[in-house]
């Protein structure tokens, strides 16, 4: 049985009265771990036909499932390869509460490493706008990197505090998540260096973080928009507390019952829907409010295109490599990268971003070189090198080795159909172009 700092046992057993005892049995057992789906990249069977273990169904998402793995879930192929992100269930009801949809304007306003961003965007299905922010930099790479990998064709990436980013956007989206940061209880058993961090000072201090980030988070939403909010811990100051103080501040606000029966209702009665780990999660609290009020939207529109040779010639590549007519895309340059923009953009100008599409092609002095992104969120390639899923050339292309390969040119490396990555096949072999940083080592 772990140890448990005293305010928050006694905290906690004022708050669950009976329930008590079978909260603290729960920190006797390990905690709950699965995996997420990635519509985006296959359907639940070939999931199932891709991994070493198996899926059992969780009530907090029908794409989230409990599964158990002592492998590690980052080094299988199915993992590279995007089609599930390795997430604790409950974590997904937040994103089940914001019920995004295909061709809205969405904001995560505290997204890193990305759970339920990547989660937003398969809702998604590529078309609309999903803006992922994260105010931390040495978190948002994470961000980045997992967008990526899951194939994310429609997201901004930006690292941004709230107070700088949410002006310059405001009316701008259909729906808003805040995943606050927070004290983190629902987190002890899974990270044990959490409870070391844990204080009371500190439950209060995010709770007037919270209040913080909520009332610039309210700016963004449109008239009609939805707004949800969630935490991963079990204090009422953070959660109905915050709630309360949030709709007293912002009567342009109405709570909104969360049409699904996760978890249980909340402390205050119909502001939200608490977990705990005895209703098969690490512990969530999830409210939803709906902006009543009007908001005008004064965000300008996004006009810095590419046109011109360079768009030709990365069109003219674009289909080289993907099959399929590639006209009309809205390209862009930054740098010496060529970007394939998401719709619905607006002006990105002093706002953080780091990334706004998917990373295409590096302009090189007289060509364009494709780039990872490119191939990660393309489906059908016209050259393609398939892997057996528990070979080991796949093991070898993640550890960044050369393979035999037939053929020439841009090649997707594929698993069960599904792209990991490229490589440069000339004379029979195969070169690596899986970045580095990613490779698997060992
Ligand atoms: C609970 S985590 C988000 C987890 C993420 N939504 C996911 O599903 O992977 C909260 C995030 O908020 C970020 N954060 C910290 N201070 C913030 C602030 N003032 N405004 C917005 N986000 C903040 C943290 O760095 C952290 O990455």
């Amino acid at each position: 049985m772990m140890s448990l700092p005293e305010e928050f046992l006694s905290r906690m057993k004022t708050q669950l009265g009976s329930e008590f005892p079978d909260f603290l049995d729960c920190y006797g057992r390990p905690a709950y771990r699965g995996v997420r789906l990635n519509t985006l990249k296959c359907g639940v069977g070939l999931l199932k036909e891709s991994l070493p273990f198996m899926l059992t169904a969780s009530p907090f998402s029908r794409f989230s499932f409990y599964a158990d793995y002592e492998g590690g879930f980052g080094r299988l192929p199915a993992h590279h390869a995007g089609m599930f992100y390795s997430q604790e269930p409950s974590a997904s009801s937040a994103v089940t509460a914001l019920d995004p949809k295909p061709g809205e304007r969405i904001l995560d306003l505290c997204a890193a490493p990305g759970g339920k961003a990547t989660q937003i965007a398969g809702a998604m299905e590529g078309k609309g706008l999903l803006w992922a922010n994260e105010p931390v930099r040495q978190r948002a790479g994470a961000l980045l990197s997992n967008l990526e990998r899951m194939g994310a064709v429609n997201a901004v990436v930006s690292c941004a505090y709230p107070q700088r980013l949410c002006p310059g956007l405001a009316g701008y989206f259909d729906r808003v998540l805040v995943d606050a940061p927070c004290s983190g209880e629902g987190m002890f058993r899974r990270e044990p260096r959490t409870i070391e961090e844990w204080s009371p000072e500190g439950v209060r201090a995010c709770a007037k973080r919270q209040l913080a980030i909520l009332d610039q988070a309210a700016l963004t939403v449109k008239e009609g928009g939805v707004l949800v909010y969630s935490t991963c811990t079990f204090s009422y100051e953070e959660n109905e507390g915050t709630v309360k103080c949030f709709l007293s501040a912002h009567p342009e606000f109405i709570a909104e019952r969360i049409p699904h029966e996760f978890g249980r209702e909340d402390m205050a009665g119909g502001l939200g829907r608490r977990i705990y780990p005895m209703e098969g999660g690490e512990g969530h609290f999830v409210a939803r409010f709906r902006r009543v009020g009007e908001n005008i939207c004064r965000a300008g529109e996004y006009r810095d295109l590419l046109k011109g040779g360079l768009a030709a010639q990365a069109q003219r590549l674009l289909e080289e490599l993907f099959p399929g007519d590639k006209s009309g895309l809205g390209l862009a340059r930054a740098g010496d990268k060529i970007f394939l923009l998401p719709e619905k953009l607006p002006e990105l100008s002093g706002l953080g971003v780091l990334r706004a599409g998917v990373e295409l092609f590096e302009v090189r002095k007289d060509r364009l070189e494709p780039l990872h992104g490119a191939f990660m969120c393309h489906g059908p390639c016209r050259n393609t090198l398939e892997l057996p899923i528990d070979g080991p050339e796949i093991l070898a292309y993640l550890r960044g080795e050369e393979l035999d390969c037939e053929g020439g040119g841009y090649t997707a490396v594929c698993v069960n159909g599904v792209v990991t990555g490229f490589g440069k096949a000339s004379g029979g072999r195969l070169k690596n172009r899986y970045p580095k940083g990613l490779r698997n080592r060992g």
